[in-house]
């Protein structure tokens, strides 16, 4: 374990407080921005109810490798290495119906026992939720912070609140909050729309101690190239974007002490 903590810089876990807002995109486009600005990146898809990591890199077809007792990540396009539940089914559309700590299990497996190599950055994209089974993956994972995705809708919901909440309860560090769907750009006029409001994500975050990383939009473009598997393409065309995202997110990774250890 300890050898795995020095050969990975940073361990980040994305998470969020419910499902649908876009946190394994999310994870992905994080990982593609990384790579782009050349930092050596896994993910770990440990959402193992609905793992959607290797269909957006449009690697499902692979399966992961044993060798020398040891697994074989996944390689992307561009050199993302992925270990996720999907790359080991016979069919990638079977359910998988495990409880919390069986889970807990294979993520702590998925986490130990793969052959990561050198990397800058290990994502682990978490469960949807606050329920058990993201918290016995917290738990049996040895993260350096979290970074919580959500919708500005969820904020009204509170929803956000409870993750942070659970991240605080857990002594977990929280770099800070992505807000996915946040506004729409208009093709005709180039002007932002934001459907659910503007500026009311940031000062309410503020109340809860943690900063706004970024505001990613509704993008067309993104859900068609994640759905056909080419979100690295997504990065290409959009590097600007990425180069940006990169940055926020290092500066804060970096910026923050790592203060805990779970295991
Ligand atoms: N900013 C965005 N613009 C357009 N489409 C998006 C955006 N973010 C996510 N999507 C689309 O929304 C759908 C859900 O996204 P995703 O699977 O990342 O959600 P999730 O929060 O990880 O869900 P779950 O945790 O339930 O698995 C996907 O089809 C994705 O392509």
């Amino acid at each position: 374990m300890e050898g795995l903590k020095m050969s990975i810089g940073k361990i980040v876990g994305i998470m969020s407080g419910k499902g649908g807002v876009g946190k394994s995109s999310i994870t992905s486009l994080m990982a593609v921005s990384l790579s782009n600005n050349g930092k050596r990146v896994g993910i770990l898809d440990a959402d193992i109810t609905g793992p959607s990591i290797p269909k957006v890199f449009g690697i499902n077809n692979k399966r992961i490798m044993s060798v020398d007792n040891k697994i074989r990540p996944v390689k992307t396009v561009s050199g993302i290495k992925v270990t996720s539940i999907n790359l080991m089914l016979d069919n990638e559309d079977d359910p998988v119906v495990w409880r919390g700590p069986l889970v807990g299990n294979m993520v702590k497996q998925f986490y130990e026992d793969v052959d990561w190599g050198e990397l800058d950055y290990l994502l682990i994209d978490l469960p949807p939720g606050t329920g058990d089974v993201p918290l016995t993956i917290m738990q049996s994972v040895s993260l350096d912070g979290v970074v919580v995705v959500t919708s500005p809708q969820d904020l009204v919901n509170l929803i956000v609140k409870k993750s942070i909440k659970m991240a605080n309860l857990m002594g977990t560090n929280i770099y800070g909050v992505v807000e996915n769907m946040s506004y729409f750009v208009c093709d005709e006029c180039d002007k932002k729309h934001y459907i659910f409001g503007k500026g009311g994500m940031e000062p309410k975050l503020n109340e809860l101690g943690v900063d706004l990383l970024y505001s990613f939009p509704i993008n067309p473009d993104f859900t068609e190239l994640c759905d056909e598997g080419r979100i690295e393409v997504f990065g290409k065309i959009n590097f600007d974007l990425c180069e940006k995202f990169s940055h926020v997110v290092e500066n804060k990774i970096g910026a923050i002490k790592v203060e805990n250890c779970c295991i």
